[in-house]
């Protein structure tokens, strides 16, 4: 049996699967192909007729899906604490892992299926998406710093210089309980039922090697990576992403998304470095506050989201128009010695916080080559002088090495790092 065949039922024990009980891991590979292969229709469901139909993103690739691949309209994002110890266990998880990811990019249950197995045993999968398209899923995974401790799994020296530990910025008012984990999977999808199954299912897979250490989840996208479609707006009513990295700007995501072997770490050649952090509006206060006002705080205008003196939304800044604290004129790249960032964060309304205000914000997640010169100068940048501070507060933070694609239905998350 191989590592992929076995499956934690408790702490540092293992037990076999039902698939691999009942040898149903050629049908993954067959899908898997099928996948790679370019858009499928792909049907979800144990048997014929409970099929649903939608577009499957392709899984394989040298490049994960889920960072230059359009955005989707839901997200649930989780960082996982790794509970094991042993590294063949790690292993064993992430090749688990990606098994059960390109079955549900495919549109198809994890395993055997949601029902028509084993009686005796709870089914593989949940169930929960049966008839459900594949919804355009992507599943996207990283690696925080923790994993790289020493004596913990032998990759200290494996750790990339780009991934740093983030430094305190003024104004944070971090949640420990919402920061860290030492891996995360973005789960993205246009039906948020097929976005939270995803990651329920890779959580129950991990049992007694992962927990989930926090999870969050997002709707309206408030950054795309298609600028030729509508460009959507965030909760402070504003487009938010006009000036983004277009997932099919070749050359710009070479330069600023794409980690590269000379970079310092071979094993990240086309993985990326992403940084997570759940920034909470004070939206009542921003609802009493003038249009002008507004406006002036991000330097583009509310309806058309023209950059101030132009036009139209993707006229070209001119940054001296601007107010000397507006977000855009701070957060651009002639501002930050040309950084530029591949923004792909959501809104989030998690409730109220008791004071009868909501919680809501912004889920921001950036892609870049290097978080020491994208993310890091620009939110230095802000955190000084940014008129938006005013109105927001950051309280969560993550930064995770997202290795490169899976090749094919041999290779598996992490191969490039463990192997
Ligand atoms: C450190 C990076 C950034 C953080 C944190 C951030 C927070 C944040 N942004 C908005 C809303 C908008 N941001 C816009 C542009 C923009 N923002 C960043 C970076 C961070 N934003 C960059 C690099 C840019 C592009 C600058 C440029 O090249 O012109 C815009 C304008 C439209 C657009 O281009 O996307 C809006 C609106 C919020 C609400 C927010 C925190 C809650
Ligand atoms: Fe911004």
């Amino acid at each position: 049996m191989g590592d992929a065949d076995a499956r934690a039922d408790g702490p540092g024990r293992t037990a076999p699967s039902r698939r691999a009980l009942l040898g149903w891991g050629g049908a993954g590979l067959a899908l898997g192909a099928a996948a790679a292969g370019g858009t499928a229709v792909a049907l979800r469901g144990d048997v014929a007729g409970t099929a649903g139909a939608g577009t499957a993103v392709p899984f394989h690739g040298p490049h994960q899906a889920g960072i230059a691949t359009p955005v989707q309209d839901r997200l649930h994002f989780a960082a996982f604490d790794v509970t094991t110890k042993d590294r063949a266990e790690l292993v064993a998880l992430l090749k688990e892992w990606t098994a059960a990811a390109r079955l549900m990019t495919a549109g198809r249950p994890v395993g055997e299926g949601g029902f028509g197995g084993l009686p005796e045993a709870p089914p593989d999968d949940t169930g929960e998406a049966l008839g459900l398209a594949a919804s355009r899923l992507t599943l996207t995974v990283g690696f925080g710093p923790g994993l790289f401790a020493k004596d913990r799994f032998g990759l200290a020296g494996r750790r990339p210089d780009a991934l740093v530990d983030l430094e305190p910025f003024p104004g944070d008012n971090l949640d420990r309980a919402r920061s860290g984990g030492d891996l995360c999977v973005q789960a993205c999808a246009d039906d948020p039922q097929v976005a939270v199954h995803a990651i329920r299912q890779l959580a129950r897979i991990g049992f007694g090697r992962t927990a989930v250490r926090w999870s969050q989840l997002g709707f309206g996208k408030t950054s795309s990576t298609t600028p030729e479609a509508q460009t959507p707006r965030n909760m402070m009513g504003f487009k938010d992403g006009t000036r983004n990295i277009a997932g099919t700007d070749t050359a710009a995501l070479g330069r600023h998304v794409w980690a590269a072997a000379r970079d310092g770490s071979p094993w990240m050649a086309g993985g990326s470095y992403l940084v997570a952090r759940r920034i909470r509006m004070n939206i009542e206060t921003w609802d009493r506050t003038s249009l002008q006002e507004q406006e002036d705080i991000f330097g583009r205008d509310k309806g058309e989201g023209a950059p101030v003196g132009r036009s139209n939304e993707h006229d070209e800044p001119f940054l001296p128009a601007m107010k000397p604290d507006a977000h855009v004129r701070l957060a651009h790249p002639d501002s930050n010695g040309g950084a530029r960032l591949l923004r792909r964060g959501y809104s989030f309304t998690d409730g109220t916080d008791g004071l009868g205000r909501l919680d809501a914000g912004l889920f921001f997640l950036a892609y870049q080559r290097d978080p020491r010169t994208g993310f890091i100068p620009v939110q230095r940048r802000l955190a000084r002088q940014d008129g938006l501070n005013e109105y927001i507060q950051h309280v969560g933070s993550a930064v995770f090495a997202v290795p490169p694609g899976v090749r094919d239905a041999s290779d598996w998350w992490g191969r490039t790092l463990f192997s």
